[in-house]
């Protein structure tokens, strides 16, 4: 792997680093292996942040590069250069409302921008590339037990976003069979935990709530979502990457199945506030009625979650408590100029 060209580093880039789930995955690698290195390529867009970061900043096996996905000469360059070994890819526009309204930058980011970091990675022939995508694909479970998405479960996308992500594994699935580009495709369902931006459901409902402002329920809250805790998705991501065989798809859901109603009266309680705060509004357009996965196939790698949903969202809950600062300056905008200043620059540094 070194060519005799000294210690080789295993490089990792994951792209999308300084969102959500792309930067929790950054924390648990740096933690877990040391002698990794870790590269995050972000465009820092409306959700992403680095202050998530800040204690990595000056470690040498960390290193941000300002990159959108979508320009293909500075992505290529950057591939050529570094010669990476892994590839996590993360970036993705995820907002479901906002695909709603405006379906071209996910038709951009998640398909065309997917495309080219699966040609530069062909390019320089990575050992894996993962792909992390969505139980979302799978389109709309009905309200019956014992009626999960397995990995064979057709692609049926309803929203402009899930059909940007389908599109998109179909691209990752093409360079597995046409090029054999060493590939997992991994479809969670849906992350809380910390650093999750405040305009979805979890972490909009408690910033709210302790602002003491009203939250949105769409339609009559009946809708079911699957819950899993975002650390506990990075460490089957990192099972994935280093486990998964090639070409394989893997399924991963913490088997917390509730209704959104259910969730926000949790937070609501959990917080010591009256449930008058929850203020039931117009439904989402094609709203999807539940996801559900059936996990066994990534279980049978070795993961298991290790959050209940009670535990988790305690935590969760707490975290906000404790980082009060960090939701609001993002809710401010303050952060904005923060990066403006700090990351003015369209360069590899590091
Ligand atoms: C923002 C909001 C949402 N909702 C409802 C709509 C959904 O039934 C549920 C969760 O909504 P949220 O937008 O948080 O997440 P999903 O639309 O399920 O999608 C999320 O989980 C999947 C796996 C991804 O792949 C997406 O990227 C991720 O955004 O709460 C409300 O009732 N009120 C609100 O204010």
């Amino acid at each position: 792997m070194n060519g005799g060209r000294g210690v080789h580093m295993t490089k990792v880039l994951v792209t999308g680093g300084a969102g959500f789930i792309g930067g929790n995955f950054i924390h648990h690698m740096i933690e877990k292996y040391p002698s990794y290195k870790i590269y995050n390529l972000d465009s820092l867009t409306y959700a992403g942040d680095l202050i998530k970061h800040e204690k990595f900043q000056s470690y040498s096996n960390y290193t941000f590069c300002k990159l959108d996905i979508n320009d293909r000469k500075a992505v290529t360059e950057l591939f050529f250069k570094e010669q990476f070994d892994f590839v996590v890819h993360f970036a993705a526009e995820s907002h479901v409302d906002r695909s709603i309204l405006d379906p071209g930058i996910f038709v951009q980011t998640n398909v065309l921008g997917t495309q080219i970091l699966l040609e530069a990675a062909k390019a320089v022939s990575v050992q894996k590339f993962v792909h992390v995508s969505t139980d979302e694909v799978y389109g709309d479970l009905p309200f019956e037990p014992n009626l999960y998405f397995t990995e064979e479960t057709p692609l049926q996308p309803n929203s402009p976003y899930s059909a940007s992500k389908a599109s998109s594994d179909l691209m990752v699935r093409a360079y597995h069979e046409t090029y054999q580009l060493p590939v997992n495709i991994t479809r969670c369902s849906n992350n809380y935990g910390p650093y999750h931006f405040p305009e979805k459901l979890i972490p909009l409902a408690i910033t709210r709530v302790m602002e003491g402002q009203k939250v949105p329920v769409y339609g009559a809250g009946s809708n079911i979502r699957d819950w899993l805790h975002v650390q506990d998705h990075c460490a089957a991501v990192d099972l994935v990457l280093h486990e998964g065989a090639a070409g394989e798809v893997y399924n991963i859901g913490g088997h917390n199945e509730k209704s959104n109603l259910e969730v926000v009266k949790t937070i609501i309680n959990m917080l010591g506030s009256n449930n008058d705060l929850i203020e039931f509004v117009e439904d989402r357009l094609g709203h999807d009625r539940r996801y559900a996965i059936d996990p066994s196939k990534i279980e049978a790698l070795g993961w298991k979650p290790r959050h209940s949903f009670e535990s988790g969202i305690a935590e969760t809950i707490q975290w906000y408590q404790q980082n009060q600062l960090w939701w609001q300056r993002i809710l401010s905008g303050e952060y904005r100029q923060y990066f403006e200043r700090q990351y003015s620059f369209d360069q590899v540094n590091g």
